[in-house]
């Protein structure tokens, strides 16, 4: 089973390199400037410098304009933009084609009907990510270690390509991995030991549950 996986929100080269060593395919960089992870862009740059070609590199933005995006890209060179705000499919197309590059677009979930809102977005995103609401006065539409029911995924058209995200840690990631099945998950406040600073031994915690996760699913496919 491939999986994709996805550290979020890194600000430190230590953070970075620890992340690609264990297997990260894709590590993230936060523009938002109310969140406690947000990386000014050339730094993001220089972190992102260190394992460019190893892991994917992914700008995550809400609703930035386009001077902001200008900046972002020039200064970071992501491999992919994600979208975690209320970007609407016709922005997502604009920001695809002005860019050249692959869009991620965040949405939020509590019940089924909030997976129908991908709906405009399919053949324009190239990947969703599923997010958990924002609990009650957050001012980050991420990042909130708050996970979402993942049986809602399962009235999700198979043929759908996403990221899990939402609060997974070492102690549930297996458990999210069992009940979706989830082609890549995506992992920020888990790995950290508080808002913005990550846990290298958190970090290795998370791999190893995942690495054994992966073992039993395998093996249960097996046996089957
Ligand atoms: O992490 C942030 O601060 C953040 C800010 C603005 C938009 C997205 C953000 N993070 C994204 O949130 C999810 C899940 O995070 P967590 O594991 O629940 O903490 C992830 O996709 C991050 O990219």
């Amino acid at each position: 089973m491939t999986l994709d996986i996805k550290i979020c929100g890194l600000k430190t080269e230590e953070a970075v390199d620890r992340a690609v060593a264990l297997g990260a395919t894709h590590v993230g960089f936060i523009f938002f400037a109310k969140s406690p992870r947000n990386v000014d862009p050339a730094d993001a740059g220089r972190l992102a410098d260190r394992v460019r070609g190893k892991a994917r590199i992914v700008a995550v933005t809400v609703d930035a304009d386009n001077d902001d995006l200008d900046e972002i890209v020039a200064l970071l060179s992501p491999d992919i933009l994600q979208l975690h705000g209320g970007e609407s499919p016709e922005r997502v197309l604009t920001v695809k084609a002005v860019y050249g590059l692959p869009a991620m677009k965040a949405f939020s979930v509590r019940e089924a009907d909030d997976l129908k809102k991908i709906e405009p977005y399919l053949g324009i995103a190239d990947r969703f990510l599923f997010d958990a609401k924002p609990p009650a006065g957050s001012e980050l539409p991420g990042g909130n270690g708050v996970a979402f029911d993942w049986r809602l995924m399962h009235s999700l058209d198979g043929g759908v390509d996403y990221m899990l995200s939402g609060g997974l840690n070492r102690d549930n990631v297996a458990e999210a991995l069992a009940v979706t099945g989830a082609p890549g998950i995506d992992v920020s406040s888990g790995v950290e030991s508080r808002p913005g600073v990550k846990d290298l031994g958190l970090m290795d915690d998370f791999f190893a549950a995942v690495r054994t996760a992966q073992g039993d699913i395998a093996h249960a496919r097996r046996g089957m």
